[in-house]
């Protein structure tokens, strides 16, 4: 954090103690206008923050807070290709692989639009034939079902997306294949016709030890059951490692690469999007790109205080450093957006979960939150219980279409956005133990039932949620929203002053268990492990062997 940030979170700290919003209720009564005053809107998408306890003092601060953290600077940086992932001396250009293709976007001194287009173009072109089975597996038959081999940002984007978006998804069947747990690869072919599948290996180091595990099953179910000679034709690889993929034997028209200044869990809009645009085809792909680069345009131009990653990315930075808040929910209110929350966890906490700042030296606030979620209605069943009346607060932030993509279930949809409305009314109002009483009394209970119960029918109320709003999730839709997502992890980052584009956390465990197989497989003593650790492995071993 900069010095001039630091001043500026201690009058932010000081204003919450004593002249910010008190009572989000309160607030709503004594302000008829609140709700046009704390929107914000881009296009069809409109952001509803007049339930986070924040007044015109809040915002001017936290616009001065983006302001001494130089988030503007550092945007205008990050979309110019400026080496902003210092770590690991790269450039940070995921926006790049959504410009359009006259654009210039300058990588060591050379244009990478003109390499990003020709890798959609080969994208769109196996795809389409893919689509319309004229590339067809090795016994002629065209292919039915795709699998996407990949983890992290090399599975949850295409998965998240393809889910979302499958109103248009007239393509083949996706399947996607994560953990080296053998019951995913299992699970997922047993119900498969080889002869049918075609199988994508998306990593981008090519090193990942569960997909380079999982693409070795795949490849063995493949020749098991049509021979050596049919991998060519029933494989396609995503990978920035060019020069590994070659080992696995594939024509150059199959491999589609992708570059450094990609981070794994920014790359859905290049050629890890490969199995989202077999699903729904180049064009909707092409309208999903469409769909961020309006968030990236808006980003990039609009005002810090009308500007919506940064509005998002501020009240982010409100609630976990100035409220002290330490997770924050995502709940759709949307079945095909189950995975989203998921997608949004890698983005978030693989960005910004770091505890040193740029220059190494240890954070002296917290840094971004637990982010959890699942979609509406069915949290309302589960967890909602903890948020409305649980010790922690936790800010939601909800999302809800105003249309359905079933035009015969609208009374469903209605009830859907009903449901998703009551939830944050109700967070923001909560229930007094007055009203509690009240209610109980009109229901004709004896009055020592009413005061037995009506403390478990209070709710504090007062707790904070963000309400996005769209026409319908269409790609360009959902398209924004990623955009808008990846925007506020990165003014958020500003602030907290840490590096949002590297992940030197994840890179231990994957250390740690290439170090460990030795000892689970009995090959090695394992000097050096905790007691623990080898008794565990001893003991599995033990009964393994039994
Ligand atoms: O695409 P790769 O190189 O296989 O990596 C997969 C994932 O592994 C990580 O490095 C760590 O889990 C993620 O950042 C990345 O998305």
């Amino acid at each position: 954090m900069t010095p001039d940030a630091r001043s500026v979170l201690a009058r932010l700290k000081d204003h919450h103690a004593n002249t910010g919003v008190r009572n989000l209720r309160a607030a709503f009564a004594a302000d008829p206008q609140r709700f046009s005053r704390f929107t914000l809107k881009q296009d069809d998408l409109l952001m509803d923050f007049s339930k986070c306890a924040v007044d015109a003092d809040t915002l001017a601060l936290l616009a001065e807070l983006a302001r001494a953290s130089q988030v503007g600077d550092r945007r205008d940086a990050m979309f110019a290709g400026a080496e902003i992932n210092g770590s690991e001396h790269r450039a940070v250009l995921h926006t790049a692989l959504r410009a359009p293709a006259d654009a210039d976007i300058r990588v060591d001194g050379r244009n990478v639009v003109p390499d990003v287009h020709a890798v959609l173009t080969a994208m769109g072109t196996f795809s389409d034939a893919i689509r319309k089975g004229e590339l067809t597996g090795a016994s002629g038959k065209a292919f039915t079902d795709v699998i996407n081999i990949g983890i992290g940002g090399s599975d949850l984007g295409p998965a998240m997306a393809t889910l979302a978006l499958a109103p248009y998804h007239d393509g083949p069947r996706l399947h996607f294949v994560s953990n080296v747990d053998g019951a995913h690869i299992a699970d997922t072919i047993r119900r498969l016709d080889p002869a049918t599948t075609l199988v994508i290996v998306a990593s981008k180091t090519f090193t990942t030890i569960e997909t380079m595990t999982n693409a070795g099953a795949a490849r063995d179910w493949i020749v098991d059951a049509l021979g050596e000679a049919a991998v060519a034709q029933h494989f396609a690889a995503v990978s920035t490692a060019l020069e590994k993929v070659a080992a696995f034997g594939l024509a150059p028209e199959r491999v589609f690469g992708f570059w450094d200044w990609v981070g794994g869990r920014y790359s859905i809009w290049g050629a890890i999007g490969l199995p989202l645009m077999l699903a729904i085809g180049a064009d909707a792909f092409g309208r999903f790109l469409a769909g961020a680069r309006s968030m990236d345009e808006h980003f990039a131009r609009a005002p810090l205080e009308h500007n919506m990653p940064v509005m998002l990315g501020l009240l982010g930075i409100w609630h976990r450093l100035v409220c002290g808040f330490p997770i924050r929910a995502i709940i759709p209110y949307d079945q095909r957006m189950a995975r989203f929350p998921a997608y949004l966890q890698q983005l978030d906490m693989e960005s910004n979960g770091k505890r040193v700042g740029i220059d190494g030296s240890v954070l002296e606030t917290a840094s971004g939150p637990v982010v959890w979620g699942e979609p509406g209605t069915n949290g309302q069943h589960a967890f909602f219980q903890l948020l409305h009346q649980g010790t922690d607060v936790v800010p939601v932030e909800f999302m809800i279409a105003a249309m359905g993509h079933e035009p015969k279930l609208r009374g469903q949809h209605e009830l859907l956005i009903a449901n998703c409305l009551a939830q944050s009314e109700a967070l923001m109002k909560g229930r007094t133990l007055e009203e509690a009483r009240a209610q109980l009394a009109a229901r004709g209970l004896p009055q020592t039932d009413v005061n037995r119960l009506a403390p478990h029918r209070v709710f504090p109320g007062n707790r904070p949620t963000i309400t996005f709003i769209y026409d319908l999730l269409t790609p360009y839709a959902l398209g924004r929203l990623i955009a808008l997502y990846e925007h506020r992890v990165f003014v958020e980052a500003q602030i907290f002053g840490i590096n949002a584009f590297d992940q030197w956390g994840v890179e231990l465990g994957k250390e740690l268990a290439t170090d460990l197989l030795p000892v689970v497989q009995g090959s090695d003593s394992g000097d050096g492990h905790d007691s623990s650790t080898l008794g565990l492995a001893a003991r599995l071993r033990s009964m393994r062997d039994a």
